[in-house]
């Protein structure tokens, strides 16, 4: 976006309120201002009892997700029913797209080609670190990816017929490879989607629960939802070195941020990399769990909850000789919905602290700050 446009004020506060929450968590871990000595673990939910007739059931994983929530942001689930080869055999193609197809046909997909940050993305397109972005001492990100978003096909539900882009406009903008060039990969892709697409909007009745809502609340704001897919890939490290919090690394998969949906639902393969800030903004592994899937708060949800919930800021060091692909899903309500502060999250202490916001408005303009072209 050139630097004579005139930013709404949605824009202007993706922008600026983000990148200073992210600042200042960072800042708080250097000065260790914050630190105590209480160890931070990782909460792991079993959901089961969630797909319960129970509501009492219900309820109780909701509380444990409420827990998770006010305290990281961040937490391991189990029991979500997805089974394990159709989450292996998308890690699988992950691979297959990345390493196979080649340089001419990732180019010919290029993100710079989408409005909507679709396709493949080399390691130095975005800097999911807006502040990183021409920084000298930023470690240049070492990260492939590809990313595609909702279309009624991929919904099990088959949609309401109305999804329009983060922009508001009625188009499909994903771009997929051709089936000679990557056989099965629309296929997988979709095997993959359609179940966690039905998990996060279960997965928002427990939040809704959770905030102490109508179970309810949000499913009619989940009719064509933005749901922003993204094969991730990140290479073997060079010079592998230890998580050390006093120092700052030369190699980085992916820079220090938060998400910008609702909430994100992850799967990563088995090489270790993904780090996360804990509440005393330590920087702390996150291994992944067999069988699991890590949940994270992300910023829409934190600003619709009023601060309420919290958004995990994390980043990716791949610190060993393995490579590492993850397939994260970063989950919003309708871009075309409108919300303002949600009437659990008000009380005399904490007032809505934000005006009304339209989804797509503001999770656009998060993208467009990760890189220098938009
Ligand atoms: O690869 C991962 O484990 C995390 C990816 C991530 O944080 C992101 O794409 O926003
Ligand atoms: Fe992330």
């Amino acid at each position: 976006m050139a630097t004579t446009t005139a930013y709404t004020a949605t824009q202007n506060e993706a922008r600026q309120a983000a990148q200073s929450y992210l600042d200042q968590r960072l800042a708080n871990g250097l000065t260790g201002r914050t630190s105590t000595a209480q160890p931070f673990t990782i909460p792991l939910i079993d959901i089961s009892p969630s797909f319960s007739p129970s509501l009492s059931a219900r309820k109780a994983v909701a509380l444990q997700i409420r827990a998770a929530c006010t305290n990281s942001g961040f937490f391991h689930i189990t029991g979500h029913g997805i089974p394990e080869e159709v989450r292996q055999e998308i890690l699988t193609m992950a691979k297959r797209f990345f390493k196979t197809l080649p340089l001419e046909k990732k180019q010919a997909l290029h993100a710079r080609h989408s409005p909507y940050f679709r396709g493949w993305e080399d390691s130095e397109y975005t800097y999911v670190n807006p502040g990183d972005i021409g920084a000298d001492d930023a470690p240049a990100e070492t990260k492939e990816g590809f990313n595609w978003g909702y279309e009624a096909g991929l919904d099990p539900t088959g949609g309401d017929g109305q999804y329009v882009e983060l922009d508001g406009k009625v188009v499909n903008g994903n771009q997929w490879p051709s089936e000679d060039d990557v056989p099965g990969f629309y296929e997988t892709i979709k095997r993959y989607y359609g179940p966690v697409l039905e998990l996060a909007r279960h997965l928002s009745r427990l939040f809704a629960l959770s905030l102490e809502l109508d179970e309810h609340y949000f499913d009619e704001m989940l009719t064509h939802p933005g749901g922003f897919g993204r094969l991730m890939y990140y290479p073997a490290a060079k010079n592998p070195q230890p998580l050390d919090p006093e120092v700052k690394d030369k190699e980085i998969g992916l820079g220090a941020h938060s998400d910008y949906d609702c909430f994100t639902i992850l799967l990563c393969s088995a090489a270790p990399g993904l780090e996360i800030l804990s509440p005393e903004d330590r920087w702390v592994p996150a291994p992944a769990v067999e069988g699991s899937f890590i949940i994270n708060v992300a910023d829409f949800l934190m600003r619709w909850t009023n601060g309420v919930y919290k958004s995990t800021v994390h980043r990716v060091v791949n610190r060993t000789r393995d490579e590492r692909y993850s397939v994260p899903f970063f989950f919003s309500i309708n871009y075309d919905q409108t919300v303002e502060t949600l009437p659990s999250c008000i009380t005399p202490d904490n007032p809505s602290r934000y005006p009304p916001v339209k989804a797509g408005e503001y999770i656009l303009e998060r993208l467009r700050a990760t890189t220098k072209d938009t």
